[in-house]
């Protein structure tokens, strides 16, 4: 004999009528099914007590276990007991009241959740109308319509009843339709089921009729437990619309959407106990798997760490349709179904493990209404708190409290404000305010704006610097280029004067291969290592300023303009920067530019330099040397250096006829056209004693462009016109060398 207690109302699960958000538990209830003939005609006593409290024992044979739960239903409770005392009448309310309630039953196979979900077979299959019988749902259907029609408002009731059989969706409320339904999900509603039939009723007649009608095409087989097995999870929904009067009684209304669902799942089954095979195993197969999948997100739910992150709902269509009412917005009632039976001792341990985990499960439970009536209702919170806070302050400032007769009667949270202030006298109050102190947010803000004018100012001025320098920098590179171009003529004038022709064969191609290969001692200068050549004089064949002043150029600029310092140009920057103090880079007050000034102290004139040279060292009209001539003012050498120039080869014989001799070879079809490069060197020719060495170096190319080489044999005319001319300057070796040019193919490859 079990004493089995019936146990107590559940109204656990605190659920807040308004917008939930409190945790709610899962409700678990269990029933024990009375011993069926089979098991009483074996003898079997059972393995089941219940003390009462909503505690059941298990008997193994060796030591009870104990399982605590919301309330415990012995064998011989009634129908009409479990449905008051398993709280599904507080599931009813909240689903009026637009929350979306659960109560499905499970257990193994045999274990009466059919009977107790709604009723037995026979209530259906015999045409038997005891009311006695009836399941939750008869009976949730009856207690819900009364309670709507004792509600205020207007209500909408329909139903949808769908079962899963092999994971498929089939409509009960549609038999015809064969095809199965789509399960969908949507960020709003969560998942649903597609084109299920949603029928509204009115009546119990009605929602029984439904009922009865889905029963009908439920599948169902027979096996060694069960008569009438279920083979599907039949889930049977009522959808709750309604539209209530606003409590505050200003003349809205508020919609509300809930749901009941009444969840008969199919019982899980040992195969090989039930003597299921063929279509019967396959459904077996099906059941269990989203039954385990169904424990699987129990699992993870209770489990603390799993909860935030993945819950497999997706597994199975069951958990799908159950998202919401395991760990969701919903409050749920679990009904554990067991057998007494010794033989399904097992089972009924699982289904206990089972129950017991589910009741960890905490809900959040969340009234659906529209987003309007959401934002209503936000707003009265936020009219309450602002409220409460005023008082607070008022309090704190010892200020007199308005009375609530002030208060606007529509509530809105803007108006309420003002007219709270409106409502009382503000000079009385504001003498109450206490003063600021000394160190105020008023004198942080004077602090900042003294602070901020200062950065601004500062800023002006470093924007005026900045176009200054800019101005400076424009200037100093339009003046660097002017410089760069005068230079280059000076160089001209002087590499195409016969003096520097002289001066630089000292310079020849090789020195200057020497200097740049670091065998000048000046190489080692700093100017070297900095890669530093003196502005000025500018050289393009990157004589440093040390060779320069040792060799030809000492003896073009005075003494005195190498000992004053002088600015540099990088070699790698192409628009050099002189390095000069800021004051220096202010315009002059004279009006001439500081770069002016500077380029007049730093750099001789031409005129100085062509006066220096003609002075020491006089044109030869015959292409030579001469003695100085009486110095020339400025502007006569100016005016005489390049005529004489021009006269002195269109007079000289040999020079002249020398140089129409090459320009007529550089035009020979034939001979290679001057080329513009800097890295090919053609060798130059030997060098031979002045005065025809002046000469043939006159007649060289600038560093770094090939000159075009007379042909051969114009070489050989050119050479026995030298020789004819100066018969004492060519000596044996000049003409060795002539007979080894001659000898080579190409004398661009000769080495030199
Ligand atoms: N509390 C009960 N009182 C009397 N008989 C019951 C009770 N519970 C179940 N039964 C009987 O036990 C048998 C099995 O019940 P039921 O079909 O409801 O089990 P089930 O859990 O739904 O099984 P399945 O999962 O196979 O559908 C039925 O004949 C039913 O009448």
């Amino acid at each position: 004999m079990f004493l089995i207690s019936s146990g107590e109302p559940l109204e656990s699960g605190d659920v807040r009528g308004d917008a939930g958000g409190d945790e709610s538990s899962v409700l678990v209830a269990v029933r024990v099914r009375p011993l069926n003939s089979t098991e009483r005609s074996q003898g079997d006593q059972g393995v089941l007590y219940c003390p009462g409290q909503g505690t059941i024992l298990v008997n193994n044979g060796v030591q009870d276990r104990a399982f605590n739960f919301d309330a415990v239903f012995e064998a011989g409770s009634s129908q009409h007991e479990v449905f008051e005392q398993c709280g599904v009448k507080r599931l009813i309310d909240l689903a009026a009241d637009g929350f979306s309630c659960t109560v499905f039953g499970f257990g193994q196979t045999g274990s009466g959740k059919t009977y107790t979900i709604t009723g037995p077979h026979s209530l259906f299959s015999d045409g038997l109308r005891e009311r006695s019988f009836y399941g939750l749902m008869q009976r949730s259907f009856a207690y819900l319509l009364d309670r709507v029609q004792a509600k205020e408002g207007d209500f909408v009731l329909s139903a949808s009843y769908l079962e899963i059989y092999n994971e498929q969706v089939h409509d009960l409320l549609n038999p015809g339709l064969t095809d199965s339904l789509t399960i969908r999900w949507t960020k709003n509603t969560g998942f649903y089921v597609e084109n299920l039939s949603n029928v509204e009723f009115e009546s119990l007649d009605s929602v029984m009729a439904l009922l009865e009608g889905g029963i009908g095409s439920r599948q169902t087989s027979s096996h060694s437990q069960n008569q009438q097995s279920s083979r599907s999870h039949s889930i049977f929904t009522v959808y709750i619309e309604s539209e209530v009067a606003h409590p505050d009684g200003r003349g809205g209304y508020l919609a509300r959407h809930g749901k009941l669902c009444m969840v008969d799942l199919a019982g899980s089954e040992r195969v090989k106990e039930t003597g299921s095979s063929g279509e019967l195993m396959e459904e077996a197969g099906n059941i269990n798997r989203s039954l385990l999948t169904l424990g699987n997100c129990i699992s993870a739910l209770v489990d603390p760490r799993k909860r935030e992150g993945h819950i497999p709902y997706r597994d199975s269509k069951l958990t799908k349709l159950l998202a919401d009412s395991l760990g969701g917005s919903g409050v749920t009632l679990m009904i554990a179904c067991i057998s007494p039976a010794t033989m399904n001792l097992q089972e009924t341990m699982n289904t206990l493990r089972y129950a017991s985990r589910a009741k960890r499960i905490k809900n959040r439970p969340v009234a659906k209404r529209d987003s309007k009536e959401r934002r209503v209702i936000s707003l009265e919170r936020e009219i309450k708190f602002l409220r409460m806070e005023n008082l607070f302050l008022r309090q704190r400032l010892q200020l007199p409290v308005v009375s609530r007769k002030h208060w606007p009667e529509n509530g809105e949270s803007g108006s309420t404000c003002s007219s709270e202030h409106g409502g009382v006298e503000p000079a009385e109050p504001l003498k109450k305010v206490p003063p600021f102190p000394k160190h105020s947010l008023y004198d942080l803000l004077q602090e900042f704006m003294r602070e901020n004018d200062a950065l601004r100012q500062e800023r002006s001025a470093l924007l005026s610097s900045r176009e200054s320098s800019r101005q400076t920098r424009k200037m100093l590179s339009q003046e660097n280029g002017r410089l760069m171009r005068k230079l280059e003529d000076l160089e001209r004038v002087i590499s195409s004067s016969p003096l520097t022709s002289s001066t630089q064969s000292g310079h020849s191609t090789e020195s200057m291969s020497s200097c740049s290969s670091g065998q000048c001692p000046h190489f080692s200068s700093p100017l070297h290592r900095h890669k530093q050549v003196a502005v000025y004089p500018y050289h393009p064949g990157h004589h440093c300023h040390g060779c320069a002043s040792d060799s030809s150029l000492q003896a073009l600029y005075p003494a005195e303009w190498y000992a004053r310092p002088r600015p540099f140009v990088s070699v790698e920057d192409p628009a050099p920067l002189i390095p000069l103090p800021h004051d220096q880079l202010d315009p002059p007050r004279g009006g001439a530019s500081l770069t002016d000034q500077h380029r007049q102290v730093e750099l001789p004139p031409i005129e100085f330099f062509i006066h220096e040279n003609k002075a020491k060292h006089p044109p030869d009209p015959q292409g030579g040397l001469q003695q100085p001539q009486p110095a020339l003012n400025q502007q006569q050498s100016v005016d005489a250096i390049l005529p004489r120039r021009k006269k002195s080869q269109a007079t000289s014989g040999s020079y002249a006829n020398r140089f129409q001799l090459m320009k007529e070879t550089r035009t020979q079809p034939g001979n290679t056209p001057p080329q513009r490069s800097q890295d090919r060197v053609l060798p130059s020719a030997p060098p031979l004693p002045s005065p025809p060495h002046l000469e043939t170096a006159a007649l060289q190319p600038r560093r770094g462009r090939v000159k075009a080489e007379p042909s051969l044999p114009r070489q050989e005319e050119l050479r026995a016109q030298v020789k004819k001319e100066h018969p004492r300057h060519m000596t044996r070796e000049h003409e060795r060398h002539g007979n080894a040019e001659r000898r080579q193919p190409d004398r661009t490859k000769h080495p030199s």
